[in-house]
């Protein structure tokens, strides 16, 4: 449906699991947090083939690698990508190394990314400190990068903007994203771009980009050294795509803002218990930031916030910060049942 818009020809192999059509899920609870006829949208790209939005980027890098006569991928990752990228690489019949910080992937994607198959190392440093090595081994060796920074992944991940102006019939005032590595949004915004120069939409959304307090290099200005965040997926303090992420804020009138890691916990829980929509704690930022800067969201606005990943990625968080404890040994008749349920 998006070929014309994509740099592919007859000759691209296509590598595909069916990503994208995600769905678009009007949030009331959220909107009645803001008030004033705010319409909340959250595009949910945790129902990707392997729970994130990484799968529309890697469908098209994959697919280019391969074209190109590639044998091996490699990323670096806090888990997303490299479980994208080894689901992706299977599918092509290419070998898929990922780099990633020790002790700072989930769980759900750790095992995604071994259970595809990809050969996968663990370095005592941070996401920063992988991304640099793998730049590095992409220009030593005859292996293909495919974090962000490959084109082609913004290519495939700008079809999100294209699917919810499909949906809305026109561009959503405000997009809310979270941001880490700043690819995505720099896609979202070339995606409302190219449909807006299609005609496809009347107008450009404020790109309102969140990160994590202790990992805010685009709002501080400054690399951060040591970034921390339960929202591993985020945790990423030197992003490979800042001055286009910069860019972007400019041209869209938008803003960054950092969002606490109490704040992102807040909104995880509320998307859950309120919406019925389980995402992973990064994901949240959006939902987070938006409510944290709700008095500056105009009268009758529609909004979007992304959602990138689904909370299954992540199952440690959900029961380390859900607010219903596990009522737990209870004796295995109806009585002790009725009474743990308070009958
Ligand atoms: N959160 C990301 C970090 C890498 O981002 P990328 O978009 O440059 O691949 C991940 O899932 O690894």
């Amino acid at each position: 449906m998006y070929r014309p818009f994509l740099p592919v020809t007859e000759q691209t192999p296509v590598v595909t699991l069916r990503e994208g059509n995600t769905p678009l899920i009007p949030a009331p609870a959220i909107a009645a947090e803001i008030g004033r006829q705010v319409q909340v949208w959250v595009k949910y790209d945790g129902l990707n083939p392997t729970g994130s939005f990484k799968d529309r980027g890697m469908t098209m890098a994959i697919s280019k690698a391969k074209e190109a006569g590639a044998k091996a991928v490699i990323c670096a990752s806090t888990g997303n990508t490299s479980a994208a990228a080894a689901a992706y690489a299977r599918r092509a019949g290419i070998r898929a190394f990922v780099v990633i910080p020790d002790g700072y992937v989930a769980l759900g994607k750790l095992s995604q990314a071994l259970i595809y198959g990809a050969e996968v190392l663990s370095i005592k440093g941070n996401f920063d400190q992988a991304l640099k090595i793998v730049r590095e081994m992409s220009e030593q060796y005859p292996v293909t990068l495919v974090n962000s920074v490959n084109p082609y992944r913004l290519e495939g991940q700008k079809t999100a903007a294209f699917e919810i102006v499909d949906v809305l019939g026109d561009a959503p005032d405000w997009l809310c994203i979270p941001v880490g590595n700043a690819g995505n949004i720099s896609a979202y915004w070339m995606g409302f771009c190219q449909y807006h120069q299609a005609d496809r939409c009347t107008q450009l959304p404020r790109m309102m980009g969140f990160q994590a307090a202790g990992a805010a290099p685009l709002i501080s200005g400054q690399p951060v050294e040591n970034p921390e965040t339960l929202a591993t997926a985020i945790r990423i303090g030197n992003p490979a795509n800042w001055k286009k992420a910069i860019a972007v804020r400019d041209a869209s009138q938008g803003a960054f803002n950092a969002v606490t890691d109490e704040e992102i916990l807040a909104a995880y829980r509320l998307l859950a218990s309120q919406e019925g929509i389980f995402c992973e704690p990064a994901s949240a930022a959006s939902v987070a930031g938006l409510l944290k800067v709700k008095d500056q969201v105009p009268t009758g606005a529609t909004v979007v916030c992304v959602l990138t990943g689904n909370g299954l990625k992540d199952p440690d968080a959900a029961i380390a910060h859900s607010n219903n404890p596990l009522k737990q040994c209870i004796e295995p008749d109806i009585e002790a049942v009725a009474i743990a349920m308070g009958f």
